[in-house]
């Protein structure tokens, strides 16, 4: 039996990582259990699942928002292209970003809608979408901003409390009032008969933000779980979103929260046939909030980031908005000059001790 009808099953002899389950209601009351285990969830390995998040409607209805938007003839959706300017608002053209240092092409497609558009609606932060995204923005795109977003921000409380913050720091860096790469988006991945089990649709990295909200049916994410001799996957189950910190966190933190690498692959065994759809809500700090430890507000991060090997690598020189258009820009195949552009393109990837040199992308 499949967990999802219309879907052949997740096979049972693959790899998997076997994640914590966290409830979102019980986080949301406070429960100290609870709080522990996502905190476990949190430094450990980087990735939950999440249930009773109250989002299943909201999900089901950006995919059917993105099936549509990906109906469209290519002609239409390049006409709302990303670009290579370092942006990822809007349409992004399967093979448009490289998976490795070697440049091969991605195998996916994306439409990616700024939360500052969605909070903007009908008004316009940062730019058009194709004509789906906005028939859908009050009805289907605004909610789900609004859900994710909250759903993040109170997971944010919850640090702020455990990382020795004072109440709301996180929070005033992720200030809605100011722009920021918050965004939602939804992938679809066509079957790819011609590609190894092993090749990327969606190259390894760490999420750029602080927090990732996924909803997945199909597998084929899979986590480089630390200390591991090899990718695992994470298996898809309903009502369950898969959580994760991305990169500002584990800055703002000094490391003490994992950023931790992924990617995906073909869907496996009998789901390779079937087209993968995917939705994610990132949060980000504001553009201009800078990307470095939060020493100077808590003891335990500045006694974290003196522990470490190279205190320096939790100070970047960069605001959030510098450092996620440098990632961007540098995934374009456009903007490919060689290897150097992949290096560019990279986060706190090649910070982590225990991971190999291979596995993210870089001949070693
Ligand atoms: O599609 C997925 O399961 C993961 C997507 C992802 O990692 C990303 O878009 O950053
Ligand atoms: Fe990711």
């Amino acid at each position: 039996m499949s967990d999802f009808p219309d879907l052949p099953p997740f096979p049972d002899d693959v790899p998997t990582v076997p994640l914590l389950v966290i409830d979102y209601q019980l986080i949301k009351d406070g429960d100290q259990g609870e709080t522990d285990k996502l905190w476990e969830a949190a430094t450990k390995l980087g990735f939950w699942y999440l249930k009773n998040h109250g989002l299943d409607d909201e999900a089901e209805r950006m995919f059917q928002m993105g099936a549509e938007t990906m109906a469209l003839p290519l002609e239409e959706k390049l006409r709302f292209e990303q670009g290579d300017t370092g942006k990822s608002f809007g349409y992004k053209a399967q093979g448009a970003n490289a998976v490795d240092e070697s440049g091969q092409r991605d195998s996916v497609e994306f439409i990616n809608v700024a939360a500052d558009d969605a909070r903007a609606f009908p008004g316009v932060a940062h730019r058009t979408y194709p004509r789906p995204v906005h028939a859908r923005m009050a009805d289907t795109v605004v909610p789900w901003t609004r859900g994710a977003a909250a759903v993040n921000a109170a997971v944010l409380a919850v640090f702020d409390a455990r990382l020795g913050l004072a109440p709301g720091t996180l929070a005033a860096r992720h200030d809605p009032a100011q722009h920021s790469g918050s965004e939602s988006r939804v992938i679809r991945k066509p079957p790819t008969p011609e590609m190894r089990p092993e090749q990327a649709a969606l190259g390894a990295h760490t999420d750029f933000g602080s927090l990732s909200f996924l909803v997945n049916r199909l597998g084929g994410l899979q986590v480089y779980p630390p200390g591991a001799d090899g990718w695992c996957y994470v298996k898809p189950l309903p009502g369950h979103a898969i959580c994760n910190i991305g990169d500002a966190l584990a800055l703002f933190s000094g490391g003490i929260l994992r950023s931790n690498l992924h990617r995906v692959v073909a869907p496996p065994g009998a789901q390779a046939a079937y087209t993968r759809w995917s939705l994610v809500f990132f949060t980000r700090p504001a553009d201009g909030v800078p990307l470095r430890a939060l020493a100077e507000h808590s003891s335990k991060i500045a006694a974290a980031v003196a522990a470490a090997p190279d205190p320096a690598r939790w100070a970047s020189r960069e605001t959030a908005g510098e450092w996620y258009a440098r990632r961007t820009r540098n995934q374009r195949v456009n903007n490919r000059t060689g290897p150097e552009t992949w290096r560019a393109s990279r986060g706190t990837e090649h910070v982590d001790d225990t991971v190999g040199a291979g596995v993210v992308g870089v001949a070693a």
